[in-house]
């Protein structure tokens, strides 16, 4: 299984469930409390874009952000999953972009609508190269970066996420199965800004995953 994923898994990733405000600094950069337990949503499959493939604004979007964000890949089924056996479940790490149409996002907040549009358009998941678990020791013990037109925009350490992976997965398994391909994104750090058409996006793991992305 976990071989077979090395080069790609697209064509696994049947769902991408995403963690929010899972970083303090990000969820008061927004305006927004802690969360006390974790905040989940989904992007569809349709979101998923590797390397080669541009990032689209949707129509009428005037503010898209960046969200440089670990991506965990879930290796086998995983329902009911206990803390302490939830990293079992996991194949492999990447990082993505959880590219987000803020001023769709706002639009619904404000009508306590669902984040769909603001989340799941088509490219809205700009995904790098899988890791396998064996090339990183610790997932809570790495640094997230984003640089945009050669000028950083996010750098933080993974050990500030407010709700760690096995939390995160116990939680996820007691409402929703996870399956093999599947992609757990953990949040993202602050900050968060603003791209436009003709930006470049590099984004990764320090030392261990860079990938570039253009917006079209
Ligand atoms: O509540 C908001 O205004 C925005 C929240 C997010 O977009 C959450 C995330 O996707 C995240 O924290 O990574
Ligand atoms: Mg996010």
């Amino acid at each position: 299984m976990e071989g077979d994923m090395s080069q790609s898994f697209r064509s696994l990733a049947s769902k991408i469930v995403c963690i929010g405000r899972n970083y303090k600094d990000h969820a008061l950069e927004l305006g927004n409390a802690i969360p006390k337990k974790p905040m989940l949503f989904l992007k569809s499959s349709n979101a998923f874009v590797e390397e080669g493939q541009p990032i689209l604004i949707p129509p009428g979007c005037q503010n898209l952000h960046q969200e440089v964000e670990l991506g965990v890949v879930i290796g086998k089924k995983a329902k009911n999953v206990a803390k302490n056996e939830a990293l079992s479940y996991v194949s492999g790490y990447t990082v993505a972009l959880d590219m987000t149409a803020r001023d769709f996002q706002d639009e619904a907040k404000k009508a306590g609508a669902p984040w769909f549009l603001a989340k799941s358009f088509d490219t809205s998941c700009p995904v790098g190269t899988f890791i396998p678990k064996e090339k990183i020791n610790d997932p809570h013990d790495e640094e997230l970066y984003c640089i945009i037109n050669g000028q950083e925009k996010q750098r933080c350490r993974t050990n500030v996420m407010i709700f760690d992976i096995p939390t995160i997965i116990e939680y996820i398994t007691q409402f929703v199965t996870l399956e093999p391909g599947d992609l757990v994104l953990t949040g993202t750090p602050a900050g968060v800004s603003r791209v436009n058409s003709g930006d470049v996006i590099e984004f990764g793991l320090s030392g261990k995953l860079q990938a570039k992305f253009h917006v079209q």
